[in-house]
C-alpha cells in the first residue's frame, strides 16, 4: 500500500502555524465554543506537559486483526514537515500503535508530532527526543499482530472529536484540538481577541484592580458565548 503525501507547506500554511503557536488551547477551546465548533479531543493528553504541537493532519485508521496479518507504522518514511500523525486505534488501551522507533523516524524526517486515539510504548526513550506524542497514555503491548491497517487517508474520530486530513492541531499541556481547515482562519481571530482579553484582565489584577472589576470590563464571562 502506497502512504505517499505530498508534504508542501504553503506561505499561508507558515503564517497559520506562526499565528497558532502563539495561542493555547484554552484559547483556541473558548474560540470555537464561540463559534459553536466541535473537534475538543477528550481524554487525549501530552506524554509530557510541556509538548506544544502545530501542524496538520495525515490520518490513518486501525481495526483489530482478522485473518491478515497486522502492520504498525509503515507509513512513517513517506511523512515529512508540516504534518501530524493522526492514528485512529478506536481508543484501544490493550496494543500499542506508536513507540521509540517510530518517533526517531519521525524526528529525522521532520514530522510535527503525533496524535492518538489509544496508547503508545517506549515512553520513556520517546519522552526525551521531546518529540510531542498526544494520547490516552501509554503501556508495552505491541499492537503488532493485533491491529491492521482500515484506512489511510479517510475521516478519524479522535477522542469524540472528527479528524479530517489536513485539519490543524493544536496541543499543549491541556491536551490537543483539531480546527477544521476550511474554519481555522476565523477560529484564530476569535482566539486572539480572547487572549487578548484574558491579557488585560492579569494586566490589571497585576495593577491591584479586583478580578470582578477587571472580568466585567473585558465581558469575561461572555468570551466563549455562542454570538
Ligand atoms: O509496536 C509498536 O507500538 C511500535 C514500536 O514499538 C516502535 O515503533 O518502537
Ligand atoms: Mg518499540
Amino acid at each position: 500500500m502506497s502512504t505517499t503525501t505530498t508534504t508542501t507547506t504553503t506561505a499561508a500554511d507558515t503564517a497559520t502555524t506562526a499565528a497558532l503557536k502563539a495561542l493555547s488551547c484554552t484559547d483556541v477551546s473558548d474560540a470555537m465554543d464561540r463559534l459553536g465548533i466541535a473537534g475538543h479531543c477528550l481524554g487525549i493528553m501530552p506524554l509530557d506537559r510541556s509538548f506544544r504541537l502545530v501542524g496538520r493532519a495525515w490520518t490513518l485508521r486501525y481495526g483489530p486483526v482478522g485473518r491478515d496479518p497486522g502492520t504498525v507504522g509503515d507509513y512513517i518514511d513517506d511523512l515529512g514537515p508540516g504534518q501530524v500523525v493522526v492514528l485512529d486505534n478506536q481508543g484501544r488501551l490493550d496494543a500499542t500503535v506508536w513507540g521509540d522507533l517510530l518517533t526517531y523516524t519521525a524526528i529525522r524526517n521532520g514530522v510535527e508530532g503525533t496524535v492518538i486515539d489509544g496508547v503508545c510504548r517506549d515512553v520513556d526513550r520517546s519522552v526525551t527526543t521531546g518529540y510531542p506524542v498526544f494520547s490516552r497514555g501509554n503501556w508495552m503491548r505491541t499492537g503488532k499482530d493485533r491491529v491492521r491497517v482500515e484506512e489511510i487517508g479517510g475521516p478519524v474520530s479522535v477522542g469524540g472529536a472528527r479528524v479530517e486530513p489536513g485539519d490543524w492541531l493544536l496541543g499543549d499541556g491541556d491536551g490537543v484540538l483539531c480546527i477544521p481547515a476550511p474554519r481555522v482562519h476565523e477560529v484564530i481571530t476569535v482566539a486572539e481577541e480572547i487572549r487578548n482579553a484574558e491579557e488585560r484582565i492579569r494586566d490589571a489584577v497585576r495593577d491591584g484592580r479586583s478580578l470582578r472589576a477587571a472580568r466585567e470590563e473585558v465581558g469575561y464571562h461572555r468570551l466563549q458565548t455562542r454570538r
